[in-house]
């Protein structure tokens, strides 16, 4: 079999989304409110698809995405995104040659970090990606679990909105945008993008209301908003509907827990479902009962290091670092060999060196640790990553983390 791989071209889009709906599994056509949003938002110039033949079989793309890295800067990150392989033309390293171009092109247009989130965590370590956010899903009993509230809860209010509504909409992206800094992980969000957060397919609801949106408000100034829906359930004689919270941000505590205590307090509901919240959500100290919210972490960001010392030298550390790694990336050869990185809560340098090597690892460790999510001593424990020079895996460990766990706040 051969593949020829090449960038789409535009009057080939229909043919990209029948190819990504039979590599999911669920057949043309692909979600038409997805495709429309994803049309709207793909660039042509970072897609790849691959050809047997006159046969379209796999797909690829990125977005040109900035994340937010630790010290509060960001850096440009290509999102990784739409990787399909049609079934007939699977394990036969169709994967493979689209990765291999697609970080080519990354490295020759100087982008320093890639991201994505896998629909398989298995997927793409082979391919110098880690873990470097996770997020939180919890299922909260919300007629037994009592919350604690910040002071300043009761005195706001909310208010009832169309969350697609442009000025309500406006206003909600205004306030993500003074978000984005805060957290590690979080994904600016250029025009197009605010309607990402607002998906709600009809087909994806399973019985569930459309999104609602609620406001918290103070003296007319938005202080959080939370989208969420409500799934009905009467089947036991009973009401224990859920409600199903799909984005929420605030400013402050106070506006966290008025939009908290307001999902748990729905009338004819008895289960709070939170699909994705950075794993140090404040929720988690404000429920009386941590057992019966079923918190389980998953793997979220998957985040590759496409230029080593870019992405170093592009964020700031929590103490002073001056640490020689020697890095393994079989993937992306030119990241490998000896980097000196010397940096602080105000800047870093990350240079090449002939210098003794003080940390041993692969790219992919590099990678879980660069947003302050995983621990290198963590890495170190588990046999990844090698101390050299002694001290050198407590400095480097305790400069890259961070206050806040990273996050992003949606998958695309
Ligand atoms: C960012 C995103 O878009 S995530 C979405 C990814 N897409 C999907 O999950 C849709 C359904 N799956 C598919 O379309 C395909 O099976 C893909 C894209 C996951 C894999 O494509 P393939 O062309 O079969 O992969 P390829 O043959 O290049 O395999 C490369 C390597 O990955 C491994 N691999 C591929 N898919 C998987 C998987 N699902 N789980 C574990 N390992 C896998 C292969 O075994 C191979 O391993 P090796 O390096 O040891 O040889």
């Amino acid at each position: 079999m051969s593949i020829e791989l090449r960038q789409l071209d535009g009057s080939e889009l229909d043919r990209f989304f029948e190819t990504l709906a039979h590599a999911f599994g669920q057949g043309p056509p692909f979600p038409a409110e997805m495709e429309e949003l994803w049309r709207s938002l793909l660039e042509l110039k970072r897609t790849v698809s691959a050809w047997d033949g006159e046969q379209l079989v796999g797909t690829a793309s990125t977005f040109d995405f900035r994340v937010t890295v630790p010290g509060g800067g960001s850096l440009p990150a290509a999102g990784v995104t739409a990787v399909g392989v049609r079934p007939t033309h699977r394990r036969r390293g169709v994967l493979r040659s689209m990765m291999r171009r697609q970080l080519d092109e990354l490295h020759a247009w100087g982008e320093p970090l890639a991201l994505l989130t896998a629909s398989e965590p298995e997927i793409y370590g082979r391919f110098g990606y880690g873990v470097a956010s996770e997020e939180l899903t919890a299922r909260i009993d919300t007629s037994r679990v009592r919350l604690t509230l910040p002071e300043g809860a009761d005195e706001l209010s909310l208010r009832l909105v169309d969350p697609r509504d442009p000025e309500v909409l406006a206003r909600c992206e205004e306030l993500y945008a003074r978000r984005v800094p805060v957290r590690p992980g979080m994904l600016e969000r250029r025009p197009g993008w605010q309607w990402v957060p607002l998906r709600d397919p009809a087909e994806k609801r399973d019985g569930a209301s459309p999104m609602i949106c609620v406001l918290a408000e103070s003296d007319g100034e938005l202080r959080g908003y939370a989208r969420y829906a409500v799934r009905p359930r009467w089947d036991t004689g009973s009401p224990h509907g859920q409600v199903l919270l799909h984005n929420m941000e605030a400013l402050d505590p106070a506006a966290h827990g008025a939009l908290l205590r307001y999902l748990c307090d729905l009338d004819l509901t008895t289960e709070l479902d939170v699909r994705s919240r950075p794993t140090d959500d404040p929720l988690l100290h404000m429920v009386s009962d941590t057992r019966r919210c079923h918190v389980r972490p998953l793997d979220q960001l998957h985040l590759r290091l496409v230029e080593v010392d870019a992405a170093l030298a592009g964020r700031t550390y929590a103490a002073p670092v001056d640490v020689v790694f020697e890095v393994a990336d079989a993937f992306c050869p030119w990241n490998e060999g000896r980097w000196r990185l010397t940096g602080d809560a105000h800047g870093a340098r990350c240079v090449r060196t002939d210098e003794t090597p003080e940390l041993a690892l692969s790219v992919r460790e590099l990678a879980s640790g660069y947003l302050g999510g995983t621990s290198l001593s963590a890495l170190a424990d588990a046999g990844l990553v090698r101390e050299l020079r002694s001290g050198a895996l407590a400095e480097a460990t305790t400069a890259f983390r961070g206050a806040l766990a990273p996050w992003a706040p949606h998958g695309f």
